[in-house]
């Protein structure tokens, strides 16, 4: 057989080749968090959190930014409906402010809070956007944190109790709920290193704050098996961890830091027990964890939602507690929060995850990127304003095909988040980072779909086919 020439085709050209139609029902949308949007903290009987305190603790966020006004959404609600709407989602993923629920945490419960969340989520159902409720997005009321917060043995009780009067309250309207988002960064951020509320930083804490945290998820699951009708998950940020070189000391790096951030969590959850690694990673500051805790732990779940945002090639080095870190790369492309853009690391990902943990459905329940958008200024020739985002746009594209390619290798991907609907809060790096599908002006609160929206809606309406 003579050589055929082989077709030299760029990967554009060979992207443009392949069908990404996506599998019937998978489900589009965007994601937020209370505190990052919302604004208006302490409106009609809301509580304080432990991020009203963090923020307005002098030199805990950039530039003192807090979530004081945010993206006014408390406010704002219907509108941001609307543009929801516009933007053609299928869903929404959100979260609930828990001290606008229960102000000093557990008891008392404010009405007021319970009513916004209902007429937000009768908003959605009423444009046909389906709501995804996390019950946890890091804001623990400030009342519970006086009382120990995460440290303290009783916050299953507290955070069930929370998720309770959600769940009489919403499940029904509400079909997928969360309980944690990301109790990795909850821990490495809140209590190890401290760049996150509440800001301690402590290696004795760290791993009772996380073992706490997955009681009070399991605390949390059992609480809606006893009344919630529908489905529940948690979500866990997760990143694949490759080695720098092919050194012993670097490939034991990386089980380290594989244990620390990916198994942490999953293992506990899923398998009921901790990857073995921890207790080598924290020494004497792993406890003896009494064995029925794993038994409230390890809760069947309806699906896992995986944030995904990048990878790390990991090294050995001196650092705390790993002893291992990761390496910059020099071709590499990075994000404004200084993240490499690797999309291959979430179909490497999603192949570990259904190989570690089996066939349990998966959303991806954030995915997105940082970059730095033109301001709003020239206007299309409809003479709507615009706003070039071609970075976001490629990041999501490229990991949309990621995502497929894990489908076609037999993962369960039941849908994605873009993170983020709307630009926000960025924690303790404030309003610089920018996420948004849709750019906010915070001077006027004028909300402009950028062109990464735009194209968002498009692969939506295609089901995958506009990629
Ligand atoms: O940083 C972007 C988003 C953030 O705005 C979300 O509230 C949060 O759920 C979120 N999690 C990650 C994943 N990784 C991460 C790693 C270190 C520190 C903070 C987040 C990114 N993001």
């Amino acid at each position: 057989m003579p050589q055929q020439a082989r077709e030299e085709s760029s990967p554009m050209a060979q992207a443009q080749q392949k069908d990404f139609s996506f599998p019937k029902g998978f489900l589009w949308g965007a994601a937020t968090a209370a505190h990052q949007i919302e604004g208006s903290p302490l409106a009609d009987g809301a509580g304080p959190s432990i991020w009203t305190r963090f923020a307005h603790t002098p030199g805990m966020t950039a530039n003192g930014d807090t979530g004081d006004v945010a993206c006014d959404h408390y406010r704002r609600w219907k509108d941001d409906v609307r543009l929801m709407r516009e933007l053609g989602l299928q869903a929404y993923r959100f979260s609930v402010s828990w001290s606008r629920i229960l102000p000093e945490g557990t008891g008392r419960v404010n009405q007021a809070g319970i009513d916004f969340y209902s007429r937000l989520v009768d908003e959605l159902l009423a444009n046909d956007i389906e709501p995804l409720l996390t019950l946890y997005h890091w804001d623990l009321p400030a009342a519970l944190d006086d009382r120990g917060g995460w440290l303290n043995r009783d916050c299953a009780d507290w955070f069930a109790e929370y998720g309770s009067v959600l769940y009489r309250a919403l499940d029904g309207r509400v079909k997928k709920w969360v309980t944690l988002n990301e109790p990795w960064v909850v821990t490495d951020g809140g209590y190890l290193h401290g760049a996150l509320a509440p800001g301690h930083r402590n290696r004795y804490e760290a791993p009772i704050a996380s073992h706490n945290l997955m009681r009070a998820h399991g605390a949390a699951v059992q609480a809606y098996r006893a009344i919630g009708q529908h489905e529940i998950g948690l979500v866990v940020n997760i990143e694949p961890k490759y080695a720098a070189s092919g050194s012993v000391d670097d490939a034991a790096a990386v089980k380290r830091a594989h244990a620390y951030m990916n198994e942490q969590y999953l293992h506990p959850a899923l398998l009921g027990r901790y990857p073995p690694e921890l207790g080598e990673i924290f020494g004497d500051a792993w406890p003896q964890f009494p064995p029925e805790d794993f038994e409230l732990i390890v809760q069947p779940l309806d699906f896992i939602g995986i944030n995904y945002y990048t990878r790390s090639v990991t090294e050995a080095r001196r650092s705390y507690p790993l002893d291992a870190g990761p390496v910059k790369q020099p071709l590499g492309t990075y994000t404004e929060t200084g993240w490499e853009v690797f999309p291959q690391g979430l179909t490497d990902l999603l192949l570990w995850f259904k190989q570690t943990y089996g066939d349990i459905p998966v959303y991806i329940t954030e995915n997105g990127a940082a970059f730095f958008d033109p301001p709003v200024a020239d206007t299309d020739a409809a003479g709507d304003r615009r706003v070039r985002d071609p970075l976001r746009t490629d990041y999501l594209r490229q990991h949309l095909s990621a995502i497929h390619d894990a489908i076609a290798a037999g993962v369960d991907v039941r849908g994605y988040m873009a993170w983020s609907l709307m630009d926000n809060l960025e924690w303790s790096l404030g309003y610089g980072k920018r996420f948004g599908i849709v750019h906010v002006n915070y001077g006027t609160q004028e909300r402009t779909i950028k062109d990464s929206g735009r194209w968002y809606s498009r692969v939506i309406a295609s089901q995958g086919g506009a990629l």
